[in-house]
C-alpha cells in the first residue's frame, strides 16, 4: 500500500481547473504529486493519450511510467506520454517533418557530429576550425535562450558577429543533411508552433494536460514550448524547487518560476513542507546550508523521521586513500546494518573523480555501476555501426558519411574528401548527393569518383533491400559484408580487445532488433532515431539493475534517493568547483551540494583529502567551505574520533570476507 497523500499534496493533485505550480523542497513528494495526478486525471475521465508528462532524464521517465502503471491499469494508461523534453520534441518533429520542410528519416547530430559540421563550415568559409568548440557553445546557448539566427544577427556585436553568421550557415547546412542537433529538438517545435497555428491547434488537442517535473531546470526555449502547448487555458502542473536549479550552464532559468506568475495570473501555488525522505539531521544540514543562498520563495522543510545518525566527515591524506577508505567504510557499514549494495551511492562533482572509486570498489569485490561514465554508445565500434545505420536510413547524413567512408579502409584519401566537401558545400547539397553529380567528374580523378560511387551505390542497394525484405537479416548480412570483424582485429591493440569490440557490435544489433520488436510496426528509420536519442540522452545514464552501489555525479543524482550517501571530494576547488569560484557562481555550487545532501534518506558521509594530485602535481587541499556551513553540533569529524585509516581498512576487509563466508555457507 502506498502511504496516503497529505492535504497539500491532495490539493495539488485535485487542482485541475487552474494552472498549478508546486514549489517545494527536496523529498517533499513533488514527483509523487505528478504520478498521482496523472492517475487522478485518468480517473476523472481524461484519456491517457491526452496527457503528457515531461521529466529531465530517461531514467526519471521510466520510473514515472512504472509508478503510474501501479496506480492505473495498463489499458487506462495506454497512450500516455511520459518522456524527456527532448523526446517529446523529437516526437513532434517526426510527426510534423513535412510542415518543417524535412524528409521523414531525420538524423540527430550529437556534439561530436555538430563539431565536425562546424569545422567543415569554418574550413570552407575561411574561418578558423579551432574555434569550432567555442562557436558550438555559443550556438547552443542561443538555442537554449530562444535566440534564432535572425535575432542573433540583429543583435550581434562585433564579437558575436562571426558566431551569428556561422549559426545561420549551420542551420541551413544541417537542414540540407535532413538532420537536427540536440537543441533543435526543442527549438524547432517552438518555431513551428509559432509560425503555423493550425499545427499548434492539433497538438493542443492532442496534449490536453501537461505536467512538468524539475521545472526549475527548464530553459527559455523549453518554457516557450510549455506555454505554446498549454495556451491560455493553462492546463498544466509544474513542480520544482528553486534550490535545486543546477543547469544554469545549459541555459536553465529559475526565474521561469517567477515568470510563470506573471504569464499566468490565475496561477495557483501550492507549497509542500513535509519531507518524507530524510532523517532530521540530514534535513537540518540541507536547510542550514541552503539558507546561505538568497531566496525567491520562502520554504520550510520538516521531517517526522527522527533525528537519525550524525553526519560523518572522513578525512584522508590523498585521493587514493580517500577512495580506499570510502570503499572499506561502505563494506563495514553494510555489514553492521545488514543492507544491500543498492542502498548506497557515492556522489561526486565531476566524472573524472570516479576512476579511483571504481578501482577501490573493484579491489574490494563490491559490485557497482556508474551513471555518467563512458557508455556503450561512446565506443568507436558502436559509433561506426551506428554511422552505417544512420546512412542507410538517411544518406544525406554527412556526419555519418564521414565517419564510415573509410572504415574499413577504402582508399578514399583526405584530398578526395576535401574536394568532395568543397563541391558539396558550393552546391549546398550533402556529400552523398554530390557523389552522383556529373559536375564532380571535373573535380576528381576518375578512379576516385568511381570508388566513392561504388560505395554510395552499395549503400543505396542495401537500403533498398532492407526496406523491401527482412530488414534485420539484410542488416546482419550487410555488417558481415563490411568485414568489420576482420577490421577490428586489424586495428585493435590485442586479440581480447578485438573480441570485446566484436561483442559490442553483436550487442548493438541485438538491441536494435529488440527495439523493433517492442514497438511493433516501427520502420527501421524510427528505430534508429530512437536509438540515436537514447544514445545522446543516455550517454550519461546507462541502466544496470541488480544489487550494486551507484556511482554518479551530483547532476545525475537529481530526483533520486538512496538510504546511504557518500558525498566525496568535499574540498575547495572541487565542490565548490574552481571555475565557479572564479566566476562567482557559488550559489549554483551550493545548490549542487544541497541536491547531494538531500539524496540521503538515513545517513550521509562526507569525505575530503588534505592533498590531491591535480595537473600532475600534488596540491594541498582545504575542506569545502560548505562543510563549515553545516550544523557543527551534528557533524562527527573522523580525524578526531575515528580509527586510523589503516585499521579501518583492515576492519572493512575483515567484515567483507566474513560476510562473503556467511553468504557462501549453505
Ligand atoms: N504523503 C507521503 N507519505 C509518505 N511518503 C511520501 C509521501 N509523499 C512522498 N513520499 C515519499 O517521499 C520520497 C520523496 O518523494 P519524491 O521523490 O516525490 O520527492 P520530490 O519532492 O520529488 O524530491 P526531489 O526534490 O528530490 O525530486 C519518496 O520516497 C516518496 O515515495
Ligand atoms: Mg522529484
Amino acid at each position: 500500500m502506498t502511504p496516503s497523500l497529505n492535504p497539500q499534496q491532495l490539493a495539488a493533485v485535485r487542482a485541475i481547473d487552474r494552472p498549478l505550480l508546486v514549489i517545494a523542497g527536496a523529498g517533499s513528494g513533488k514527483t509523487r504529486v505528478i504520478t498521482e495526478k496523472i492517475a487522478y486525471l485518468i480517473r476523472q475521465g481524461l484519456p491517457a493519450r491526452n496527457i503528457a508528462a515531461v521529466t529531465f532524464t530517461n531514467k526519471a521517465a521510466r520510473e514515472m511510467k512504472a509508478r503510474v502503471s501501479k496506480l492505473a491499469s495498463g489499458n487506462e494508461a495506454k497512450g500516455l506520454r511520459v518522456s524527456t523534453f527532448h523526446a517529446l520534441g523529437l516526437d513532434i518533429l517526426r510527426r510534423e517533418h513535412k510542415a518543417l520542410g524535412f524528409k521523414a528519416a531525420i538524423s540527430i547530430f550529437d556534439e561530436h557530429d555538430r563539431l565536425t559540421l562546424l569545422k567543415e563550415l569554418l574550413k570552407h568559409n575561411n574561418g578558423d576550425p579551432d574555434m569550432a568548440d567555442s562557436f558550438s557553445r555559443q550556438i547552443s546557448t542561443w538555442k537554449n535562450l530562444f535566440v534564432t539566427p535572425e535575432k542573433a544577427m540583429d543583435t550581434a556585436t562585433p564579437e558575436t558577429l562571426p558566431a551569428a553568421q556561422l549559426y545561420g550557415d549551420f542551420m541551413r547546412q544541417i537542414k540540407a543533411y535532413n538532420a537536427v542537433d540536440f537543441d533543435d529538438l526543442i527549438l524547432l517545435p517552438v518555431l513551428l508552433f509559432q509560425s503555423q497555428p493550425e499545427v499548434l491547434e492539433q497538438w493542443r488537442n492532442r496534449i490536453r494536460y501537461l505536467l512538468v517535473d524539475e521545472y526549475q531546470d527548464t530553459n527559455e526555449t523549453q518554457y516557450q514550448l510549455v506555454k505554446l502547448i498549454t495556451g491560455n487555458l493553462g492546463k498544466f502542473t509544474v513542480v520544482g524547487d528553486d534550490d535545486q536549479s543546477i543547469y544554469a550552464w545549459r541555459g536553465a532559468q529559475p526565474q521561469n518560476l517567477v515568470q510563470l506568475q506573471k504569464d499566468f495570473p490565475r496561477l495557483q501555488v501550492v507549497k509542500l513542507e513535509q519531507n518524507y525522505r530524510s532523517t532530521g539531521r540530514i534535513l537540518k544540514a540541507a536547510n542550514r546550508l541552503i539558507a546561505n543562498n538568497p531566496h525567491v520563495f520562502d520554504k520550510k522543510l520538516w521531517s517526522q523521521l527522527g533525528p537519525g545518525d550524525a553526519l560523518r566527515v572522513l578525512k584522508q591524506k590523498d585521493e587514493l586513500a580517500e577512495a580506499q577508505q570510502v570503499a572499506a567504510d561502505l563494506v563495514h557499514h553494510k555489514f553492521r546494518h545488514g543492507g544491500e549494495f543498492r542502498d548506497y551511492a557515492i556522489l561526486y562533482r565531476g566524472n573524472h573523480q570516479s576512476r579511483l572509486f571504481e578501482r577501490a570498489l573493484r579491489e574490494q569485490g563490491i559490485p557497482y555501476f556508474i551513471s555518467g561514465g563512458p557508455s556503450f554508445f561512446g565506443y568507436a565500434e558502436v559509433k561506426d555501426i551506428m554511422g552505417y545505420l544512420r546512412l542507410l536510413v538517411n544518406p544525406d547524413d554527412d556526419a555519418a558519411f564521414l565517419r564510415v567512408i573509410n572504415v574499413p579502409r577504402r582508399e578514399i584519401g583526405p584530398a578526395t574528401l576535401e574536394k568532395l566537401g568543397a563541391y558539396a558545400n558550393r552546391r549546398h547539397i550533402s556529400l552523398f548527393a554530390a557523389c552522383f553529380e556529373l559536375g564532380l567528374e571535373q573535380e576528381l580523378q576518375a578512379q576516385a569518383v568511381q570508388r566513392i560511387r561504388r560505395f554510395c551505390e552499395w549503400i543505396v542497394d542495401v537500403a533498398d533491400r532492407a526496406q523491401r525484405g527482412d530488414t534485420f537479416a539484410v542488416i546482419r548480412n550487410f555488417v558481415e559484408q563490411l568485414r568489420y570483424d576482420a577490421w577490428l582485429e586489424e586495428v585493435s591493440t590485442s586479440q581480447s580487445s578485438a573480441e570485446r569490440r566484436q561483442r559490442n557490435v553483436v550487442e548493438l544489433l541485438d538491441w536494435l532488433e529488440k527495439l523493433a520488436q517492442e514497438d511493433d510496426g516501427k520502420t527501421l528509420a524510427e528505430v534508429i532515431a530512437k536509438l540515436m536519442l537514447l544514445d545522446i540522452l543516455e550517454r550519461n545514464e546507462e541502466e544496470k539493475t541488480g544489487d550494486r552501489v551507484s556511482l554518479m555525479t551530483l547532476h545525475a543524482a537529481k530526483g533520486l534517493e538512496f538510504p546511504y550517501v557518500y558525498l566525496v571530494g568535499m574540498e575547495e576547488n572541487i565542490l565548490p568547483h574552481e571555475t565557479s569560484i572564479e566566476q562567482d557562481m557559488l550559489e549554483e555550487e551550493r545548490r549542487l551540494a544541497y541536491v547531494g545532501i538531500t539524496r540521503a534518506q538515513k545517513a550521509i558521509t562526507f569525505s575530503y583529502c588534505s592533498q590531491r594530485k591535480r595537473y600532475g602535481e600534488m596540491l594541498e587541499c582545504l575542506p569545502s567551505r560548505f562543510l563549515d556551513e553545516l550544523p557543527e553540533e551534528d557533524l562527527e569529524w573522523a580525524d578526531r574520533k575515528e580509527l586510523p585509516p589503516e585499521e579501518k581498512l583492515e576492519r572493512g576487509k575483515a567484515a567483507f570476507s566474513h560476510m562473503r563466508n556467511l553468504l557462501n555457507t549453505p
